[in-house]
């Protein structure tokens, strides 16, 4: 989740709204047979369909890297519309051009797009010159990647963490895509605290979900603080015994470190199995930004051979991500 390239910085797959450039790449004369059309003989023979697209993205970054991974290849994009322009049969342009646009707006960095798919020899009875159909589409806001760390050693553990799953799959604004493997793991105590025994603590169930946000920084705590009070917590005892544990481990790998009230990464991420042992079974690819980061399958990898026994994975817990869509989670 918290993979990306160098250059301003990127919140949700776009640069900070103060900072966006909104440049234009084209690609005009597309011409593609295609079978379209209201009448059945149009969708019998078929005939050319010719697209103009114009793309709006942010070019700065390809433009100091000269690499075509920061932006959109237009020769892919090609391929792409050709496809849908290809594929299967509408009736109406207004309809082929919102597919175009869809598939256009599918890439990460294309923040809208101009379609105009042109149909020349249209079946007209009177002469013309070509017919047209232009559309604008903007993408959808889509929000910065977060990683979000549950923990639970009190009461039903499992049936804490499934809960609290469910109700952030609820929270507006944030929407998961993946949750972790429970892990399971003696308590961490504070130094100079009794021992996990000594106070009577059961092990801890951790796990790692992602997913994106378009909820300001605080907004997005507040709402892990409200899923915690939903289920019970009370703070009696820093790192003491708790219902639910809710840490925002990472948001778009911004570093933070001049609000005690929201530190972002989680400045103990990085030391914590039962964090990155999860999120790297999560998204293997992922790096932790900030003081003690990196690529977090190393983190897990280090943490677990200096403590082979730090976490266990409960393959037994289920924690599955609601279908939200779907009422799942309601
Ligand atoms: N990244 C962060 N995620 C969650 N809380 C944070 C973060 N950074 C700072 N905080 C602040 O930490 C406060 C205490 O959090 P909490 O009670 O969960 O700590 P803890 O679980 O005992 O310890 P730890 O933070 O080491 O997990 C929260 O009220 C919150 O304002
Ligand atoms: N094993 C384990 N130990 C902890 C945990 C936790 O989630 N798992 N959380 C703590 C404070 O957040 C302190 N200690």
């Amino acid at each position: 989740m918290a993979r990306r390239r160098d250059g301003p910085l990127v919140l949700g797959g776009r640069p900070m709204s103060a900072d966006v450039a909104r440049d234009r790449v084209e690609l005009r004369g597309l011409r593609v047979r295609g079978r379209h059309g209201v009448l059945a003989a149009e969708r019998e023979l078929g005939q050319v369909f010719v697209v103009d697209l114009v793309l709006e993205l942010d070019t700065r970054a390809a433009a100091a890297s000269d690499d075509v991974l920061d932006t959109v290849h237009y020769g892919e994009v090609a391929e792409e519309v050709t496809a849908v322009v290809a594929g299967e049969p509408v009736a109406l342009l207004e309809r082929l051009a919102q597919r175009v646009a869809d598939v256009v707006l599918a890439r990460e960095r294309v923040l809208a797009v101009e379609v105009a798919v042109h149909k020349p020899a249209a079946p007209i009875t009177v002469a013309f010159e070509d017919v047209v159909v232009r559309v604008r589409r903007e993408a959808p806001p889509r929000g910065t990647p977060v990683v979000l760390a549950l923990g639970s050693d009190l009461g039903d553990r499992a049936e804490v963490l499934r809960s609290a799953v469910a109700a952030l799959a609820r929270v507006p604004g944030l929407h998961l895509t993946r949750v972790s493997p429970v892990v399971e793991s003696a308590p961490v105590r504070l130094p100079g605290t009794a021992a996990a025994e000594e106070a009577d603590q059961q092990p801890f169930l951790n796990a790692v979900v992602v997913g994106t946000t378009t909820l300001a920084p605080h907004d997005l705590l507040a709402a892990c603080l409200r899923v915690e009070a939903g289920h019970g917590r009370v703070r009696l005892e820093r790192w003491g015994p708790r219902t639910l544990d809710v840490d925002v481990v990472d948001l778009g790998g911004t570093v933070a470190r001049d609000d005690e009230r929201l530190l972002l990464p989680h400045p103990r991420a990085h030391e914590r199995p039962f964090v990155v042992v999860p999120w790297s079974l999560v998204d293997a690819g992922a790096v932790l930004a900030g003081p003690g980061g990196g690529p977090v399958g190393d983190l897990a990898s280090s943490l677990t051979a200096a403590d082979p026994d730090a976490v266990r994975v409960r393959a037994d817990v289920d924690l599955p991500l609601p279908d939200v869509a779907a009422g799942g989670a309601a």
